[in-house]
């Protein structure tokens, strides 16, 4: 498939070409309007100085109908190049809603596993950089690529018919500057790379100096990290320096040869001459000094427009990749569960561009109203699993049922109503707690989301900040500690009241004083409810009715905490583990259990 085809920057314009059109022809329009406006004076200035009135179509004008005609054409030029950019501008807004909107529902219908694993951040790049450059383009660009192609080609036509020698006269000192300007950008692709890439790492390195402050200082006094920050401003000033000193003069050649004069002196020699042996008239010689000289300027914008079209074409690519994630395959015959009883059949997992599998062959029953604790090594595939159930991603082969439903078979909405997490990363809005916590179910009443909040026992707490429910949480907001964080997430979760709770670490911010809390809280979310709950802090799952141990993406045992001590096998090692770090814990005195 032809890539470069199908998902061209014209292709992705598509909804707004008309308006586009309409732009490119009003700016090729004024483009013209101007070259007639400069015939006319040209055609003027000839008939003044040979003493006749100017006649056009036959009808003879005087001097001040002349100036008339002449006014009315160059406000003609000049509002439909307005116009042109009124309407590229709304063309270009158009555009970016119209992406930005189709960027949303698209995300908003694509497995979460893709986000997860591509990191929000690039794809608020996209959604933010790479949208504004395509409303760039439209807005500037289109209308000049019309005016940049029609003026020079009708220049240039005029000047052939008036005199082929007046044209190649001015072509020539065009085409010499344009010598001199492709000479000054010879290696720009590769300069331009190597200023983009430094211009990367003065960004990441400013990132890291900033981000990393806290950590860094405890280490260092931040000399190391401000010292990657400096390398990387002495790379880029390198970079700079040596780009402009390949291209500065050639460059500053290609401007004077491309500048008004040099044509002007090229065309009035040439005319003169051709005057004197009256091979010309003096209309040809004015037409010819008026019009060769915008030529350049008419070309001029075509230099970097090539890099803007460039630039832009890699932002719609960019953008077309993420419209083509495939979104989340949707039954044509849903079906609803009928109960909560849970069940992965012969899954396997393997997540994309990685070799091996994450999963492998699992065969798990998850009784309806049972706590399942999902414990083993780090990368095990605790998490994994977890997330297939609300099919963050879908499984690579077997299937995962509930109610006896295959999940690919249950709407996706419904699904997600089915399911609650509690991650250990928790994430508040900025905005009020109220709102935050209301977000798990818009249609809750106060009353309702108050008694969430008492039943994650946080609403205590709330009562006690100075301006209760409606202090902002998030990154600048209430300075929250982890477990409150964590209780507001809770309280969201209970507002939900889905059948099955998913707990990923959930009381891995607890300290001491919050774990009760935080206990009494997860026990209220989860009693009556489907539960898994994923967890290094074993005495957390000891009353589990099932656990399940998993090693290398496999379960190696299961059973009850008590039959899996007896078993003597890894689950009997991981608590032992356990066991000794919480007593040095409790010999630092922080104890845990
Ligand atoms: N988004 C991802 N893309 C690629 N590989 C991943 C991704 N997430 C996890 N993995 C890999 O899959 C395997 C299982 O990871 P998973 O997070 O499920 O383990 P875990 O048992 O939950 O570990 P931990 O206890 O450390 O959270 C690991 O090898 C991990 O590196």
């Amino acid at each position: 498939m032809n890539k470069q085809k199908k998902y061209g920057l014209w292709v992705i314009m598509k909804p707004v070409m008309f308006k586009i059109q309409i732009a490119m022809l009003l700016s090729a329009f004024a483009a013209l309007s101007l070259i007639a406006t400069l015939i006319v004076l040209s055609l003027s200035l000839s008939n003044i100085m040979q003493g006749t009135a100017l006649e056009i179509f036959g009808i003879k004008l005087n001097l001040f109908n002349t100036i008339v005609l002449l006014a009315i054409m160059t406000t003609i030029a000049f509002l439909s190049r307005f116009y042109a950019f009124v309407v590229s501008h709304l063309a270009a807004f158009r555009l970016e809603q119209i992406l930005r909107t189709n960027l949303a529902q698209h995300l908003a219908e694509v497995p979460l596993g893709y986000i997860i694993s591509n990191g929000s951040g690039t794809l608020k790049k996209v959604i933010q950089n790479d949208v504004k450059a395509l409303h760039t383009f439209v807005a500037d660009s289109t209308p000049m690529i019309a005016k940049s192609i029609v003026a020079p080609i009708t220049t240039l036509i005029i000047l052939l018919v008036i005199d082929y020698r007046l044209a190649f006269a001015s072509i020539s000192i065009l085409i010499l500057g344009f010598i001199a300007m492709a000479y000054a950008m010879r290696d720009s692709e590769e300069l331009r790379k190597k200023y983009d890439q430094s211009q990367n790492d003065i960004n990441k390195a400013v990132i890291e100096f900033t981000q990393a402050m806290m950590v860094v200082r405890t280490f260092d006094d931040g000399t190391s990290s401000f010292r990657r920050y400096n390398k990387a401003l002495l790379s880029y000033k390198e970079n700079l320096n040596n780009w402009m000193k390949i291209s500065a003069t050639p460059a500053k050649l290609g401007m004077i040869i491309l500048s008004p004069l040099p044509t002007l002196l090229a065309v009035l020699v040439t005319g003169i001459i051709l005057l004197n042996s009256s091979q010309i008239g003096l209309f040809a010689l004015i037409t010819a000094l008026f019009l060769s000289t915008g030529m350049a300027d008419a070309m001029m914008p075509i230099m970097w427009l090539q890099n803007f079209i460039k630039k832009s074409q890699a932002s719609a690519l960019k953008i077309q990749e993420i419209l083509d994630i495939p979104t989340l395959s949707i039954s044509n015959k849903p079906q609803i569960p009928k109960d909560f009883y849970m069940e992965f059949k012969k899954v396997s997992f393997k997540y994309d561009n990685v070799e091996t599998y994450a999963l492998k062959n699992i065969n798990l029953k998850i009784p309806n109203g049972s706590v399942t604790a999902l414990v083993g090594p780090s990368g095990a595939g605790k998490s994994t699993i977890a997330k297939l159930i609300p099919r963050f991603w879908d499984v690579t082969s077997g299937e995962i049922t509930i109610g006896g439903v295959n999940i690919k078979d249950i709407n996706p909405e419904v699904l997600m109503n089915t399911i609650s997490f509690v991650f250990q990363d928790t994430f508040l809005f900025q905005d009020t707690i109220y709102n935050n916590i209301k977000i798990a179910n818009p249609k809750a009443s106060k009353e309702e989301i108050i008694n969430a909040a008492r039943l994650a026992q946080i609403h205590d707490f709330i009562e006690t900040l100075p301006k209760g429910y409606e202090t902002k949480a998030g990154d600048r907001g209430a300075n929250l500690s982890g477990g409150q964080k964590q209780r507001i997430t809770i309280a969201r979760a209970i507002l939900r009241d889905t059948p099955i709770v998913v707990l990923d670490e959930a009381t891995a911010f607890a300290d001491p004083e919050n774990e009760e809390e935080i206990v009494k809280a997860l026990a209220n979310l989860t009693s009556n409810k489907t539960v898994i709950m994923i967890a290094h802090r074993l005495s957390t799952i000891k009353d589990a009715d099932q656990i399940i141990v998993f090693d290398k993406g496999k379960i190696v045992e299961s059973g009850k905490h008590k039959e899996l001590l007896q078993n003597n096998k890894i689950y009997k090692k991981l608590w032992n583990n356990y066991k000794k770090s919480t007593k040095w814990n409790l010999e630092k005195g922080e104890s845990y259990e």
